[in-house]
């Protein structure tokens, strides 16, 4: 599966830990905690951080699957998991993450 280009999917199912592990590999940056998928992005300042939440918020309309964001001064915290999933992590979270790490606004 292409993660770049894929959609998310009503009704994802949690994965399993051994899907876990496959897809974090694909996912620079990304880890689990506290069973969701957190990445962190610094800048060098404000205005950078609210244009890449901004694009992060495209991303997540377009995929009606929406991540807690955590901004502040140079950093920007971003996780994903499925409230419809009981907060666990699906493939949703997973295609979101990619997306989110290839945004032109993650790298100023
Ligand atoms: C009705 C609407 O599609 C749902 O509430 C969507 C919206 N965004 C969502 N975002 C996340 N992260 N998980 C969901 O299950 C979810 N569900």
């Amino acid at each position: 599966m292409n993660l770049l280009t894929a959609r998310c999917t009503a009704h994802a199912p949690a994965l399993s830990a051994e899907e876990r592990d496959f897809y974090l590999a694909e996912l620079p940056g990304w880890a689990l905690e506290n069973g969701a998928l957190v990445g962190r992005f610094g800048f060098d300042n404000f205005r950078e951080v609210m244009d890449f939440a901004n694009a992060v918020a495209e991303v997540a309309e377009m995929h009606d699957h929406h991540p807690d964001l955590a901004l502040s001064y140079r950093q920007a915290e971003v996780r994903f998991s499925t409230h419809s999933a009981g907060h666990q992590v699906t493939l949703n979270d997973v295609i979101c993450a990619a997306q989110v790490s290839h945004l032109p606004e993650a790298a100023p």
